[in-house]
């Protein structure tokens, strides 16, 4: 599942290279490469077989789960098909909470006690599903773990996934797809080089 579903990211584009002009991630680092996941959304085959893998780290790791919770905003359609699939309720957890209206963080309804297992499309440093756990810990809920699609499997991320006591699931992660891509052609032997230096230090890679 980790292989297929790394080649299908490249396939239908999902991972660009751009060193000369970085990216910038939400944690602030800058990177040579981005995964844009959520166009994963524009392929039926590729997201039921994303939906496919994250259900079986469910059944594996979380077989207790009671409420599917997605990440604002790439987990959210994951989070609707898993929890349809699964027959389970859905909530979703907000960056933070609105500033009008009811000024939820969370949607749906979360019961105090009721396991919750938190759907991530991408993690790098952890950062987003640690603020969702939070939340929901806040609301009374007790946070299974997390499973998610990609990983980019950064020691600092893996770190902070620990002590913030989160379980954390991929169905792929950057290694794999790093290979896959020098393998079948998608990047060529010097942007591998430089994917690798990168990969070393991400947070200092820039400086
Ligand atoms: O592990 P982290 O360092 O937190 O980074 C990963 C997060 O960043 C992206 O979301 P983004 O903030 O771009 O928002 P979006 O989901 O609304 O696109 C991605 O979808 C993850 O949620
Ligand atoms: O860290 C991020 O913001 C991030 C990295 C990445 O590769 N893809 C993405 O959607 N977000």
């Amino acid at each position: 599942m980790s292989k297929t579903i790394a080649a299908q990211l490249l396939e239908i584009n999902a991972v660009t290279l751009r060193p000369n002009e970085p990216f910038t991630w939400t944690s602030g680092i800058k990177s040579p490469i981005y995964c844009d996941n959520r166009l994963t959304l524009s392929y039926p085959e590729v997201r039921k077989e994303i939906a496919k893998g994250l259900i079986s780290l469910i059944h594996l790791h979380f077989p207790d789960v009671e409420v599917i919770a997605g990440t604002a905003t790439a987990g959210i359609p994951h989070a609707a098909w898993i929890s349809a699939a699964m027959e389970l309720p859905m909530c979703y957890v907000r960056g933070s909470a609105k500033g009008h209206g009811k000024g939820n963080q969370i949607e749906g309804r979360v019961e105090h006690g009721q396991k919750a297992v938190i759907i991530e499309d991408l993690i790098s440093t952890g950062g987003s599903v640690i603020t969702a756990a939070h939340a929901l810990r806040e609301a009374g809920a007790e946070v299974l773990g997390v499973v998610a699609i990609f990983t980019y499997g950064l020691d600092k991320g893996k770190q902070k996934l620990a002590e913030a006591g989160l379980n954390t699931y991929t169905i792929t992660d950057f290694p794999e797809l790093a290979k896959i891509a020098a393998d079948e052609g998608y990047i060529k032997e010097e942007e591998l080089g430089l994917l690798i230096e990168w990969y070393k230090n991400p947070s200092g890679w820039m400086q």
